[in-house]
């Protein structure tokens, strides 16, 4: 790596972010903080990340020809995805020019699209998975839900958060599922992955920080999902040892199949059985910070930010401090609106250890997650309780 530099001169070090929502945000300002020159883009203007970048593009990073243009217009010395939907093959064919994509351009192939991570996790590495079938139109659909039977879960192929994606319980949901995973991908296209519902008692998202003094996890982090989309998380959460070592070692795995440098969020579900043994089920993973992963903002010393961005630099990372019990909680808003007032926020900050974040994002259509809520108490399910209290308190108005 060259020596950092000074932003807006010729020798500033410079990071282009390849998305920049409220995980983008803080990664910028993380890299801000070594004077890293930051240039955010996305697909609207005004994201969460370029409000904090030293500048912005706005483009349809789907379009190849545009995300090369952009690149060799900017020149970056790191280029790194922050959301799964970019035109990776434009990225991998970058990288045999010389430029370097965080944590590579093959990783955010593979994991920009659910068939590429979970053939390689289950049909290259062994990972225990859910059972799965990909399919491209509605018939094959219905074949592969006899075969795995009810209840089962739809997801398109290529989406995050949730969108587009169904538990299906019984016969007359599976029309709509369908309809809904139809008109939920990021890139269309149709093809859907539909898994085995897996009857897990608790899953977490272990971060894994690939560095350049080896590999290091962070305290597993607990999570409640709603509609695919995370809810509250927190950290730690209590497991087996024989449980997190299971989950290490499939994270070390995948990640080290990836390779690169940077945080990974590994998911995990895990069914706890005490005579055969807990079960740690490989889920997904992302080769970058994780939503659930916002907790460690209250946490840890070090956030999944700070972790990123010092990973990706090039720096130590010595040691992780886990600063006890904490938890987050999302704040969703629903409705069409824009730029959007937040009323409440002192009564939202009123108990000590209590953190708010609000992203900024300038307009909602739908259910969109606009601020996070983050707090530390005595035990989880007292931060759980304060961060879900905190949010509460918070009304947004569009
Ligand atoms: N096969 C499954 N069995 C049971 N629950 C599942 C299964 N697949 C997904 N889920 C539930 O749905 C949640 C979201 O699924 P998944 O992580 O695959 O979606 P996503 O859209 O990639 O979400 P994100 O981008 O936030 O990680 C999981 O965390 C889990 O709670
Ligand atoms: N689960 C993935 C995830 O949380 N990604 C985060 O959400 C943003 C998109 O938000 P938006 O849909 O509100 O634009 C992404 O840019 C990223 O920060
Ligand atoms: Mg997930």
């Amino acid at each position: 790596m060259k020596p950092f530099g000074t932003p807006h001169s010729d020798h500033a070090l410079r990071v282009l972010l390849l998305g920049s929502g409220e995980l983008g945000k803080e990664v910028a300002i993380e890299l801000q903080r070594y004077a890293v020159e930051v240039i955010a883009v996305d697909r609207y203007a005004h994201a969460p990340a370029m409000q904090v970048a030293h500048r912005s593009h706005v483009i349809d990073m789907l379009d190849g020809a545009a995300l090369r243009a952009l690149i060799e217009q900017e020149r970056p010395d790191l280029v790194v995805p922050e959301i799964e939907a970019i035109h990776t093959p434009t990225l991998m064919a970058l990288e045999k020019e010389g430029l370097k994509v965080i944590p590579t351009a093959r990783a955010a192939w593979l994991t920009m699209d659910r068939e590429g991570i979970r053939r390689l996790a289950a049909e290259e590495l062994g990972l225990p998975t859910s059972p799965y079938r990909f399919c491209d139109d509605e018939a094959q659909y219905r074949q592969a839900a006899a075969v795995l039977g009810l209840p089962f879960v739809i997801k398109p192929v290529m989406s995050s958060s949730g969108k587009g994606q169904s538990v299906v319980r019984r016969e007359d949901q599976l029309a709509a599922a369908w309809d809904y995973a139809q008109a939920g991908g990021r890139a269309g296209k149709g093809r859907v992955i539909v898994e085995g519902f897996v009857d897990f008692d608790y899953e977490i998202t272990l971060l894994t920080v690939r560095h350049h003094g080896g590999v290091s996890f962070c305290a597993p982090i607990g999570h409640r999902q709603e509609d695919g989309d995370y809810r509250e998380s927190w950290q730690p959460q209590p497991m087996s040892d024989a449980a997190l070592a299971e989950a290490q070692r499939q994270a070390a795995a995948i990640t080290e199949a990836l390779g690169g440098w940077g945080v990974f969020g590994v998911e995990f579900f895990v069914k706890a059985d005490p005579i055969k043994g807990d079960a740690v089920i490989f889920s997904e993973v992302s080769p970058r910070p994780h939503d659930t992963g916002l907790v460690t903002l209250v946490s840890q010393e070090l956030s999944e930010f700070s972790l990123h961005a010092r990973a990706i630099l090039g720096l130590p990372i010595p040691v992780i401090r886990q600063l006890g019990p904490s938890a987050s909680c999302a704040v969703l808003v629903e409705g069409d609106g824009e730029a959007p007032r937040y009323f409440n926020v002192a009564e939202a900050l009123a108990e000590p250890d209590t953190q708010l974040r609000i992203f900024g994002k300038p307009a909602v259509k739908g259910r969109r997650r606009m601020a996070v809520t983050l707090a530390r108490d005595e035990s989880i399910e007292a931060a759980k309780a304060k961060a879900i209290r905190a949010a509460k308190k918070l009304r947004i108005e569009l």
